[in-house]
Parts: structure tokens; C-alpha cells; sequence
């Protein structure tokens, strides 16, 4: 797309120079806009006189009529030392201008100019110059200390980089922004000021982090937008839901035809789909991305999970992959998922396992702790030693939780017991009821969270039973261990069958292998298992539990074990009876389900299939027989 890239900065600095270099590259038309000055103003500052604001507002005017003419794009020097000045040159732009903002010591600058005979602007104007001089907070920014070849090598290393802006500076939109920083991707960044309440976020963000890299900050959306190069990438870290909406809906009016926004949240895939139909109308792109790691994934390389179209993701995927994790294999932890809202659908399924692997850290701890007389530390060293086979970043954590003291007390033990969710774990099971599919460890967990949050009622009911407690027949640590990693697996398995059938419902190819693998690296779930899981679906694609290398590892489990021992000392283990549960009734050839099909015939003359009969042979029997 043709461009117009306007090079500012103060006399002296090398726009004219650099500016002449940049459009033979380019092969764009070069303006030099000191040759648009009236005969007034040039006459003006020979007599040593620098120019107010009424003398530059007509040059201004005149050059941004100009402007608006370059349809094929051009190279301007100007100084447009002011922002107001800045924004006049590009009121009536049509095309996409990009900013490069040359700038260089004062010292610097005076004596190059000193050593200049041919110019009419006299060196003891430049004092003026960065008096006036305000600094753009976004474009390109260039020091201009090398050789002219070699500054605008730098400005075409810049102008060829993708640019970003990040809408959004919570927990991870700040991490994503540094990220990119440090993968040297220009990021601007913008935050709401909420009045009174929450002000400067952007600001103050760009100056705590100065040093190191510089953030073009914005509180003023329509700023932000039109300081970024067209075609806009546009990403957003802000709250699921109508948070989402408020924010295309403000950024609407003034996107263009072509931008693309990358929704970076855990929003509903629904949601998604409907945002990149409503958005395609408008020509603008939509990809709805599922990004996983949390605070530390997301600043040193989160898995990235992105869906819509391809052409979207084409736009994106550098961006996406670079700041992305990397895998065992030491490639990006994003892959393009499919189109419509795969991408928060793939991101939420992730977080049902997640849900189902906390789940069971939680009462595989709460097992130890209370039931068979194990202290914190010595559950801490116990994982630690599964993890060594397990490489779960969950269990990880969870080992450096159980470790953590304050005072003299473990934190964990000041811990309320009642926990919290933002949805993802029930959508996924939501999911599963839509497409029919079972959901049973996900689902055992969304409820366990749920019932945690009784706690007045649970504390009532506690001292109203108390059931008799065995306390023999604790399971070995080996035991313990072999059903923790069935019931990992089985986890697992039910959370993919889900990506399968969704896959088939809607029409989106997913690649389960490459689905593992971007789950191997920066998120929550990342496992060793997890690794194996790339080969099993790279060579299998049937059911995760009829693969053989699964079948011979779980056959021959001994849940019974564990989990009577539970029952029997009344603790709850609500994941690992729902997986064992699973796995029976997945195992089984004959199930309940035909006294299921006698009751629905029997009271509602439901019809039933026969085992002596076709498939799809449907029957009724007429149960109430006359006496
Ligand atoms: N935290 C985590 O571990 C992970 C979170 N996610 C997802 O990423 C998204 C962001 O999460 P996170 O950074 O943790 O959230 P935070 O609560 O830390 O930040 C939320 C951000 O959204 C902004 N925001 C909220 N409402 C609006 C609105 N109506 N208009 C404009 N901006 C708004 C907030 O601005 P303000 O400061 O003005 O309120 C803030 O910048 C969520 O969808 C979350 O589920 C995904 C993976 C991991
Ligand atoms: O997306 C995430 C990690 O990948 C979120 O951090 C996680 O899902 C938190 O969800 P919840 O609050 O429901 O436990």
C-alpha cells in the first residue's frame, strides 16, 4: 500500500539528507517541506528570526493539502516540531503516514550545523528549535549518530517491523507489552482513564519502563488509533465480555477498512465468532486469540492460540510467533487453529483441563494432608518426586506453594477454602452438553469449585456428620502415584475428545498434535505428557484411551485402592472418582443404558433400538399389558 512517511525533527538533524536516501529506496516521490515555505517566512528566519505560530499555520495548511494530493505515497522532511503542527500536516491524509522522528544531541546538531555554509536557517535558531520542539510519543524514533547509510539502514529496519498497538494495561496486557518490547516489535500502549479512580496507567507505565525501551502512551483513544500505521494491528488485553464490546464498539468509528484487531482474552468463542462476522462486514479483521502462560508466560512467551481467518493470521502470525514460547523442538508455542472462534474454543478447553489438573493437585494434597497423616513438607518432597517424571508446571507450582511459609505457619494454611472461577472451566462443560458429548473430569471440577463456595453451610453440616472414619489401608506411594497419572491422562483424554468433536460439529480441522504441541511450552497445562501427546496424535486419530501405549499403562490401575480408601475415611475426591467412573463406563461394553431405554419407552412411548435388530430400527412395547 502506498505510504507517506514524514521524517521530523529539528534543523540540522539530517531529514533533508536521510529523507532523499529514504525515497530512492523506497522509490517514492521526495518533498522537502522548508521549499513550501512563503517568500515571507523564508526572508524571515535570514534575518535570524525564528517563526511563530501564524507564520507556520498557512505553510501547514498548504503542505496538508499536498499531502492528501500524494496518492502514491512520498518521502516529507518537515521539522513539525509541534504536535498541533503534526496534526494539521495530517488532517486531510488519505493514505497511511508514518512518523519517523529523527532526533540527536543539541551539541551534536550545533556543531554540524556550524560547519554548514549554503543554508539560509542560521545556527543560533536551533536553541529555539528544542524549545519548541515536542516529541512525538509514537512513530519511529532514530537517533542520528551513525553515518547517513547507516541511520537509514536503521529507519528501514524500523519501517519494515510490524507495529502493534496494545489496548489494555492489566496483569497481562503489561506483560505483553514488555514482551514485544524486548523482541524489538514497536508497541504503543493505551489504558482508559476511569476519573478520579484509575489515571496516567499508560503514562505511567511508558515512564516506569523509559530506560529500557520507549512506549508511545495514549488515555485518548482516538489519539492512539490515529497515531498508528495503516493498516492498524490492534490488540486487545481487557476483561471477557462486555468489556470487549465497549472497546470495538469506541474504536469503530475510527478504524479503517483493513485493520486488524487480535483479542487477546479468554472471551467465549461465541462471542467471537459473531465479533469477526460483525467486523468482516466493515472489512476489518478479527482474530480471536487464546493466550495462556498467566503474569510470567505472558512476559517471557505465552502459548498462543489464535483463530479467524487466515488472511488475518498472516497479518498477525510474525508478531504472534515471535513473542510466543518456544517447544521442546525450539519452535513458536502459536500455530493458526482454524477459523471462527477455534481459537477462544481451544483456549477455553485449555483452561477445563487446567481446571481438571488443579482439581486434582487439590485433593491428592488434601488426601495426604488429612487422611493419611502426611505433613505439608513431606507432601511437598512426595511431588516433587512424581515431578520429576510428571514435568507439570502445575505440580511445579504447586510444590513451591506448599513450601511457602509466613511466619511460622505454611500460607497455604491461611488460605480460605473457597474458590473462584471467571467462567472457562463452565463454558467448557456448557460446551460438552451442546455437542453431547461427556465432560466428566472438567466437570466434576467446575463443581467442586462451586461447592467450595458453601462454606457457611458446609460448616454447619460438618458438625451435624460425622462419618466413621477407617484409616487402615492407606495406599502406597507408588499406588498414589500410578492413579495421580491415570487420572492425568484421563483428564486429558476427555478434554481432546471435546476439541475432536467440536472439530467435526463446526467444520475447523483442528490439528490435535499441533494443538499439544503449542500446549508444551509458556501455559498452564504444559506437561511432560503433554509431549508425549504430540506423537500419540501425530500417528493416532481415534480416542485418546483406545491408543495402546495409553490402554496398557491404564488396564491395570488400581483405582479401587485409592479410592475406597477414600470413601472409606469420607474424603472427597470428586476428580478422581469422575475419572475412574469415565473410564469403566468408557471401558464397558455393556452399560446401564438399556434400563434408561425401557423407562423413556415405558413412560413416554420413547422408542428403543434392539440388539437382535439394524441400527436405526426403532420399537415400542407396550409395557401396561391388560390384566
Ligand atoms: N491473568 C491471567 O493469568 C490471564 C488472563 N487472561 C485473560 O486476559 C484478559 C485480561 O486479563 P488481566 O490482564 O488478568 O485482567 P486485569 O483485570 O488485570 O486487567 C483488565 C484490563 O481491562 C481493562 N478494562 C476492563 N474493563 C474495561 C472497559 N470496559 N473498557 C476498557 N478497558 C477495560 C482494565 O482497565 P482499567 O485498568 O482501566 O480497569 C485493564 O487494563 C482477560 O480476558 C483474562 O481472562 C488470559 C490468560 C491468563
Ligand atoms: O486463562 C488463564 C490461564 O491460562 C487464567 O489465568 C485462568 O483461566 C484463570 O481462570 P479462573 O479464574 O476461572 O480460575
Amino acid at each position: 500500500m502506498p505510504q507517506t512517511i514524514i521524517l521530523m525533527g529539528v534543523s540540522g538533524v539530517g531529514k533533508s539528507t536521510l529523507g532523499k536516501m529514504l525515497a530512492e529506496k523506497l522509490k517514492l516521490a521526495f518533498f522537502d517541506a522548508d521549499d513550501f515555505h512563503s517568500e515571507a517566512n523564508i526572508s524571515k528566519m535570514n534575518t535570524g528570526l525564528p517563526l511563530n505560530d501564524d507564520d507556520r499555520k498557512l505553510w501547514l495548511e498548504n503542505l496538508a493539502e499536498n499531502i492528501k494530493k500524494w496518492s502514491d505515497g512520498a518521502v516529507l522532511a518537515c521539522s513539525a516540531l509541534k504536535e498541533k503542527y503534526r496534526q494539521t500536516l495530517i488532517q486531510h491524509a488519505e493514505k497511511p503516514v508514518k512518523w519517523v522522528y529523527l532526533y540527536e544531541d543539541y551539541e551534536m546538531i550545533k556543531s554540524r550545523m556550524e560547519q554548514r555554509k549554503d543554508h539560509y536557517f542560521k545556527p543560533e535558531l536551533l536553541k529555539s528549535q528544542f524549545d519548541t520542539l515536542e516529541p512525538p510519543a509514537y512513530g519511529i524514533h532514530i537517533k542520528v549518530n551513525k553515518s547517513p547509510e547507516e541511520n537509514l539502514k536503521k529507519i528501514m529496519n524500523e519501517l519494515e517491523r510490524p507495529h502493534i498497538g496494545l489496548i489494555g494495561l492489566g496483569v497481562m496486557g503489561k506483560s505483553l507489552a514488555l514482551n514485544m518490547a524486548s523482541k524489538g516489535i514497536p508497541v504503543s500502549v493505551y489504558n482508559r482513564d476511569f476519573k478520579d479512580v484509575e489515571v496516567d496507567i499508560a503514562k505511567n507505565f511508558a515512564a516506569e519502563h523509559e530506560e529500557t525501551y520507549i512506549f508511545p502512551w495514549f488515555n485518548d483513544l482516538q489519539k492512539f488509533v490515529a497515531s498508528l500505521p495503516k493498516p492498524r494491528n490492534i490488540m486487545i488485553m481487557v476483561k471477557a465480555g462486555a468489556a470487549v464490546d465497549a472497546v470495538i464498539n469506541e474504536l469503530l468509528p475510527v478504524l479503517d477498512a483493513g485493520d486488524l484487531i487480535i483479542d487477546g482474552g479468554n472471551s467465549h468463542f461465541k462471542d467471537t465468532a459473531k465479533r469477526i462476522k460483525m467486523l468482516g462486514e466493515k472489512d476489518i479483521y478479527f482474530l480471536g486469540t487464546g493466550i495462556s502462560g498467566g503474569e510470567e508466560g505472558a512476559l517471557k512467551g505465552p502459548s498462543i492460540m489464535p483463530g479467524g481467518s487466515k488472511v488475518a493470521y498472516e497479518r498477525a502470525g510474525e508478531v504472534l510467533e515471535k513473542i510466543a514460547a518456544r517447544d521442546p523442538w525450539g519452535d513458536a508455542c502459536c500455530t493458526y487453529i482454524g477459523p471462527e472462534g477455534s481459537g477462544h474454543f481451544v483456549k477455553m478447553l485449555h483452561n477445563g483441563i487446567e481446571y481438571g489438573e488443579m482439581q486434582l493437585i487439590a485433593e491428592f494434597y488434601h488426601l495426604l494432608r488429612f487422611f493419611c497423616g502426611m505433613d505439608t513438607s513431606a507432601i511437598a518432597d512426595l511431588f516433587a518426586e512424581w515431578n520429576t517424571e510428571l514435568r507439570s508446571y502445575l505440580l511445579e507450582i504447586s510444590i513451591d506453594i506448599l513450601r511457602q511459609k509466613e511466619e511460622n505457619d505454611y500460607l497455604l494454611d491461611k488460605i480460605l477454602d473457597v474458590a473462584g472461577q471467571k467462567g472457562t472451566g463452565g463454558w467448557s462443560t456448557e460446551a460438552a452438553l451442546e455437542l453431547g458429548v461427556p465432560l466428566d473430569t472438567i466437570t466434576a471440577a467446575v463443581l467442586a469449585r462451586n461447592l467450595s463456595a458453601f462454606k457457611a453451610d458446609r460448616i454447619k453440616a460438618s458438625k451435624k456428620y460425622h462419618f466413621k472414619t477407617v484409616g487402615e489401608n492407606v495406599p502406597s506411594r507408588e499406588e498414589l502415584f500410578r492413579v495421580y497419572r491415570s487420572v492425568m491422562i484421563i483428564n486429558h483424554s476427555i478434554g481432546f475428545e471435546l476439541l475432536r468433536a467440536a472439530s467435526k460439529e463446526y467444520n475447523w480441522d483442528l490439528n490435535l498434535s499441533e494443538i499439544a504441541r503449542i500446549w508444551t511450552g509458556g501455559c498452564i497445562i504444559k506437561s511432560g505428557f503433554m509431549e508425549e501427546l504430540v506423537n500419540i496424535f501425530k500417528d493416532h486419530h481415534s480416542h485418546l484411551l483406545l491408543q495402546d501405549k495409553i490402554s496398557d499403562e491404564l488396564k491395570n490401575i488400581n483405582f479401587a485402592k485409592v479410592l475406597s480408601f477414600a470413601l472409606e475415611n469420607a474424603c472427597p475426591m470428586p476428580l478422581t472418582s469422575a475419572a475412574a467412573t469415565y473410564l469403566f463406563g468408557f471401558s464397558s461394553q455393556q452399560s446401564s443404558a438399556n434400563m434408561i431405554q425401557a423407562q423413556r419407552d415405558y413412560f413416554g412411548a420413547h422408542t428403543f433400538e434392539r440388539i437382535d435388530k439394524n441400527r436405526g430400527e426403532f420399537f415400542h412395547f407396550n409395557w401396561k399389558k391388560p390384566d
